[in-house]
C-alpha cells in the first residue's frame, strides 16, 4: 500500500482498480480524518477476481484438509502480530471502543485456528450397505467460488467467519467488505497474503455494494454468495441469487428482546441491559433494543438503568476512558437521530438522552447520547424496526406469558434474552421464543464462535455460520458407493 491508498487483491496480486478512482473511509471520531482510501472497484475488475478465483480452486480442492489448515494457521500467526495496528484501524475507521476492536481481532485469531483444525477431521460418514460385499460412504465436498459480502460493524470477525470455513472446506473466496470498514479488511487480507496462500484462492475486491456486492450476487461462477447486512439488501442478494440456481445465506437485522421478570437479580439485568444495548454504540445485530420488564419491579429497575446509563463515559473510541463511540459514520448518525424523533411523534416519553453531543472535541465526531424511551408500545417504529444505535425502548408488561407474547411481535428473530430463576419461565422462554440466540441470565450480545450463529424469521436465510453448523453452507455432500 501506498500511503493509505489500498489496493485490490486479485489473482496474489495487490492491484488497482481500472477506475482509477478511490473511496474514502472517515474516522466517525473526528469526521474530516480519512483513515484511508481503498479502490472504487469495477465489474470488470470484480470478473477478474472471480475468474482466478475459479481457476484456483481446482488445485485448492485437491490439497488434503491438514494442507488448507496449515495457511490458516499461518494468516492466525500473522493476525496475531498485527492486532494492535488492525484493531487501532478498526476502531479509527468505524469508531468502536479500542478494547472492543482488540477483542474482535483476537475473535478473529481464534476463528482461523478453530478451522484450521476442521482441516484434520472427519468429513463424511460410513453408511452399511444392503450389499454386503459393496463399501457405501458420504463425503462433504466444496461448492466452487463463495462470494463474502460483509457489513461493517464487525470489519474483522464477520470476514474471517466466513472466510475461514469456506477456504478449509475447499471453497476459494472472493470478498467485499463494506467501504465504511474496507481498510481494515485490506490488513486482514494482508495477513492471508503474507501466510502465502496460492494465488487466486483468496480475492478482495472493494467498491460499492450496487456495483460489486450486486456483481457477486449476478456471477453465474460465484457457486454461493454468503452476506450479511440489512435486510433490504440482503432479500435482494437472495433473490438474484435463487434465480441463477446458486446457494446463499443472509444474517440481517434484528429487534432484540431482553426480558426481566420480577424475580431476576436487577443489578445483573441492568448491567447486561446497558451492555448487550449499547457496547459498540448499539452497532450490533445482536444487541438489545426492547427492555420488556414486569411491572411489579419496573420503576425499581428503571432508576437503577438510568442511573446507571448516566454513568456511562461517550468518546473517541481510542480514549482509554471511553465506554462507548461515535456513530460509525453520518449516515449511521442520522438514521439514529431520524428514529428518536420518530419515538417522541409516535407518543413515547423520552427519559434519558436523545440528543447530539458536541461539547469539546465531541463536535468533531458522529456522537449521540445513550437514549432511553419508556411508553412504548408494539406498534411503534421503535418497537419494530432496527435502529442500529444506542436507543432502548422500555416496555412494560404484567407477566412473563406476556412478555414472550410481546419479544415475539416483531418480523425478526436474532437474538433473545430473560433474566429469571424461575425455571419454569426458563423452559417456556426457551420453548415459546421465536429466536436463533436463546439467552437466560445473560446479554443478548456475546455469541461464541463454536455454536451455531443465526436468527429466525426475518433476522437470517434459515442457514447457520460458525462452528460446526458452516459444514451445511460451505460443502455439499457426495453419496459414494463402492463395489470391488
Ligand atoms: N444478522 C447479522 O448477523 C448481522 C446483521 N447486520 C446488519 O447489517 C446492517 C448494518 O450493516 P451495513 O453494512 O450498513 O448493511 P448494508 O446492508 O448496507 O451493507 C452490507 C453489505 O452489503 C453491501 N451492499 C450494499 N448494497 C448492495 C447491493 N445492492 N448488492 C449487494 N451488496 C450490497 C454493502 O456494501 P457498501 O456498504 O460498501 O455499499 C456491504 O458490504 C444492519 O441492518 C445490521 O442489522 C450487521 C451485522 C450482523
Ligand atoms: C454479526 C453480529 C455479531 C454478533 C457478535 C456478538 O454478539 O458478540
Amino acid at each position: 500500500m501506498s500511503g493509505n491508498v489500498f489496493l485490490n487483491y486479485i489473482g496474489g496480486e495487490w492491484k488497482k482498480s481500472s477506475s482509477g478512482e478511490l473511496l474514502e473511509s472517515y474516522n466517525p471520531a473526528k469526521k474530516n480524518e480519512v483513515v484511508g482510501s481503498v479502490q472504487n472497484s469495477t465489474r470488470s475488475d470484480l470478473n477478474e477476481a472471480i475468474a482466478r478465483a475459479k481457476d484456483a480452486q481446482k488445485a485448492w480442492r485437491k490439497l488434503s484438509g491438514a494442507e488448507r489448515g496449515n495457511y490458516l494457521y499461518q494468516a492466525a500467526t500473522f493476525l496475531e502480530e498485527n492486532l494492535e495496528e488492525i484493531a487501532t484501524t478498526m476502531t479509527k475507521e468505524m469508531g468502536k471502543s479500542f478494547p472492543e476492536a482488540q477483542g474482535e481481532t483476537t475473535r478473529g485469531i481464534q476463528i482461523l485456528k478453530y478451522y484450521a483444525g476442521e482441516g484434520m477431521r472427519s468429513d463424511g460418514d460410513l453408511i452399511p450397505s444392503t450389499d454386503a460385499s459393496a463399501l457405501m460412504f458420504s463425503k462433504r465436498v466444496p461448492i466452487g467460488v463463495v462470494g463474502v459480502i460483509t457489513p461493517w460493524n464487525f470489519p474483522v470477525a464477520i470476514p474471517i467467519w466466513k472466510m475461514a470455513p469456506a477456504l478449509i472446506y475447499g471453497n476459494t473466496v472472493v470478498l467485499k467488505p463494506a467501504t465504511e470498514g474496507a481498510v481494515t479488511a485490506a490488513k486482514v487480507i494482508e495477513c492471508f497474503e503474507k501466510a502465502g496462500f496460492p494465488a487466486g484462492v483468496v480475492n478482495f475486491v472493494t467498491g460499492s455494494g450496487s456495483v460489486i456486492g450486486q456483481g457477486l450476487a449476478e456471477n453465474k461462477d460465484v457457486h454461493a454468495v454468503t452476506f450479511t447486512g440489512s435486510n433490504n439488501v440482503g432479500k435482494n442478494i437472495g433473490k438474484i441469487v435463487a434465480a441463477r440456481g446458486g446457494k446463499y445465506q443472509l444474517e440481517m437485522g434484528g429487534k432484540n428482546p431482553i426480558i426481566i421478570a420480577e424475580d431476576a437479580n436487577i443489578e445483573a439485568a441492568v448491567d447486561a441491559t446497558l451492555s448487550g444495548g449499547l457496547k459498540s454504540t448499539g452497532q450490533k445485530c445482536t444487541c438489545s433494543s426492547r427492555v420488556i420488564v414486569q411491572s411489579s419491579i419496573y420503576e425499581q429497575f428503571k432508576n437503577r438503568l438510568i442511573e446507571k446509563a448516566k454513568k456511562i463515559t461517550v468518546g473517541d473510541g481510542m480514549d482509554p476512558s471511553t465506554w462507548m463511540g461515535p456513530c460509525a459514520s453520518e449516515g449511521q448518525f442520522k438514521t439514529v437521530k431520524h428514529y428518536i424523533n420518530r419515538g417522541i411523534e409516535e407518543g413515547a416519553s423520552l427519559i434519558l438522552g436523545g440528543k447530539q453531543l458536541t461539547e469539546g472535541d465531541l463536535k468533531e465526531g458522529y456522537y449521540i447520547e445513550p437514549t432511553i424511551f419508556e411508553d412504548v408500545t408494539t406498534d411503534m417504529s421503535i418497537a419494530q424496526e432496527e435502529i442500529f444505535g444506542p436507543v432502548l425502548a422500555l416496555m412494560k408488561v404484567d407477566s412473563v406469558e406476556e412478555a414472550i407474547d410481546l419479544a415475539n411481535d416483531v418480523e425478526y428473530g436474532l437474538s433473545a434474552s430473560i433474566f429469571t430463576k424461575n425455571i419454569d419461565h426458563i423452559l417456556s422462554f426457551i420453548d415459546d421464543i421465536e429466536a436463533g440466540l436463546v439467552r437466560i441470565n445473560s446479554e443478548t450480545a456475546g455469541v461464541e464462535l463454536q455454536a451455531p450463529f443465526g436468527g429466525m424469521k426475518a433476522s437470517s436465510s434459515y442457514s447457520r455460520e460458525q462452528g460446526q453448523a458452516a459444514k451445511e453452507f460451505f460443502t455439499t455432500t457426495k453419496t459414494v458407493f463402492l463395489k470391488g
